[in-house]
């Protein structure tokens, strides 16, 4: 589904990611791991189309997406969940949904969209016509992502979504991912919670110093305290 080859980005004259190569294919959950400042999020960025400079290739459903602005990336089914959630504080859950698909081919089919939504998350559903402000930051979270899934994106791409998360909504959370992945939904993840993220990944890459040093299973990564203790501890 997505091939990133040699991806380089910048910013300004700082040289981040410096020959990022990964691959994702159909319905996997893919996890990306590393210190802070290894390169995570700019290689999300990079491959969403948010970054002014990147050289490489990013080839998603044999279309080279790289030079391309975000909008059409958008609307090639890819999907770009941010570490800080831009909700609307002030619209309700239903309204924050709904703002997923202005400008969206999928409009006329928001209602049955809705119901999807509500479907794959419950807690949501009991929520709709509660202002976000007032629900957990958990809870807020999982409306980011709902928002973004609610366009039925083919990949959808996700920033520490646990982060500052209390811990049984993060439970809640990466079941939910595996909800998501039973539908068939594909995810790029980026997760500090290592242990949990390799708990549910079929395959991981370790990023470090902007470049890739490291494949594997979830599984195998998870068992493997040499290379987690090399590039994961803080
Ligand atoms: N807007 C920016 N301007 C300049 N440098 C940046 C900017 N954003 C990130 N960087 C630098 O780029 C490098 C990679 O950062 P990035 O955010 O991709 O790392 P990360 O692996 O996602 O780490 P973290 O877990 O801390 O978010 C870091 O050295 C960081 O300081």
């Amino acid at each position: 589904m997505l091939r990133v080859e040699g991806l380089n980005a910048w910013y300004g004259p700082s040289h981040v990611l410096q020959g990022i190569d990964l691959e994702i294919r159909r319905g996997e959950i893919v996890c990306l791991i590393g210190r802070n400042g290894a390169g995570k999020t700019t290689t999300l960025k990079s491959i969403m189309g948010l970054l002014p400079k990147t050289t490489g290739s990013i080839v998603f459903e044999g279309q080279e997406m790289r030079g391309r602005p975000a909008h059409i990336r958008y609307g090639a089914g890819l999907a770009y969940v941010p570490e800080e959630r831009r909700i609307v504080p002030g619209l309700t859950v239903r309204e924050n949904l709904s703002l997923g698909l202005v400008a969206s081919p999928l409009k006329s089919r928001e209602s049955e969209l809705i119901e999807r939504t509500k479907r794959i998350f419950p807690r949501l559903a009991e929520r709709l016509e509660q202002t976000a402000v007032t629900m957990s930051g958990g809870e807020q979270q999982m409306l980011a992502i709902a928002r973004a899934m609610i366009s039925e994106p083919k990949l959808i791409m996700m920033d520490e979504p646990s982060e500052g998360i209390m811990p049984v909504l993060v439970d809640e959370m990466f079941e939910l991912f595996k909800a998501m992945k039973a539908e068939g939904q594909t995810i790029l993840l980026v997760e500090q919670n290592v242990e949990l993220a390799l708990g549910i990944a079929d395959r991981a890459y370790v990023v470090d110093q902007g470049v890739i040093v490291h494949e594997a299973t979830g599984a195998a990564l998870l068992a493997d305290a040499e290379i987690q203790e090399r590039y994961c501890s803080v």
